[in-house]
């Protein structure tokens, strides 16, 4: 049996009404996605592209012009489609008085928990994310890694079967993002489906299954990653201790062949980077 996938949009337009010009602002044009239980899938594109407003319309934030969203099977405008989702903004606003033990005492309220099972989850969670030192101090003195691991950890606070992470790395050094590509690396073996938008095209690569690249509203390209930064007309021949008379063999019985131009040994792979660039270099269509 199929399974209800975990994000479905289609055809999701988003107009917004401007004072300044006659016509709206189509920020959202007829996107199409698919996201299935357990998977990483990364929406990159530059700014102002539409993806915040993509994740908004998903999780009821924004109406559709059109189209529709939903998630495990249930219409985005329902308020029990959020039953299963978490979700960290790309500006999350905390209570700077707060200590990060509060804070997240704060949500798991929020979310219906109590007593020993939310003192459990905060504690749980600020292991998760590497907060348990800081978890006395106020949020006013963190630093922006860990203000974005504290978010990280508000978004899993009712255990949701989705994240969605919108910039979860924006402002964070190299450092701070690598501990956030982890902590994704581990929702994803836990199973949890993972939903973010992100700039750091590299770290995308590394932990996503699933990525869109969308421009000016319309989603340009979209696929399993492995498939996409596949180079189609090359073949890729891994050798493990090939001695050079080997490879030279093998390169002689390629010349042999007359069709086949050996081109260099090696990993023949383009870069999402690369992808990234070329699918958003065009002119005004
Ligand atoms: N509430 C709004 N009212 C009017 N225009 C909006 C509104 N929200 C977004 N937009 C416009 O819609 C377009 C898409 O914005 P959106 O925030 O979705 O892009 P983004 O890809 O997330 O950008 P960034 O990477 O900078 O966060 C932009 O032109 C933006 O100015």
């Amino acid at each position: 049996m199929e399974s209800v996938p975990a994000v479905e949009i289609r055809d999701l337009v988003k107009d917004f009404k401007t004072s300044f010009r006659r016509a709206p602002l189509r920020a959202v044009d007829r996107v199409s996605l698919v996201i299935q239980p357990g998977e990483v899938y990364g929406l990159i594109g530059p700014n102002g592209s539409g993806k915040s407003t993509t994740m908004k319309a998903l999780l009821g934030l924004v109406a559709p012009t059109s189209g529709r969203c939903a998630i495990f099977g249930k219409d985005s405008l329902k308020v029990d489609s959020r039953d299963d989702v978490g979700f960290l903004p790309e500006n999350p606003y905390f209570y700077k008085h707060l200590t990060g033990t509060e804070t997240l005492s704060f949500y798991g309220k929020l979310c219906g928990l109590r007593g020993r099972i939310l003192k459990d989850r905060v504690a749980e969670l600020l292991e998760l994310v590497d907060l348990k030192e800081a978890r006395d101090r106020r949020i006013a003195g963190y630093s922006k890694g860990m203000l974005q691991r504290i978010g990280l950890a508000q978004a899993l606070v009712q255990e949701p079967r989705l994240v969605i992470l919108d910039e979860p790395t924006a402002g964070v050094d190299p450092i701070g993002s690598r501990q956030i590509r982890d902590l994704i690396l581990k929702l994803r073996d836990k199973g949890i489906t993972v939903f973010l938008c992100s700039h750091l095209l590299e770290q995308v690569q590394e932990v996503c299954d699933h990525v869109g690249i969308i421009f000016r509203g319309k989603m340009v390209k979209e696929g399993h990653l492995e498939d996409l930064i596949a180079i189609e007309d090359q073949t890729e021949i891994v050798l493990r201790d090939a001695s050079p008379e080997l490879v030279a063999e093998i390169q002689a019985l390629v010349k042999r062949s007359g069709r086949t131009e050996w081109l260099r040994s090696g990993k023949p792979k383009t870069t999402l980077e690369r992808l990234f660039l070329r699918e958003t270099s065009g002119d005004e269509p």
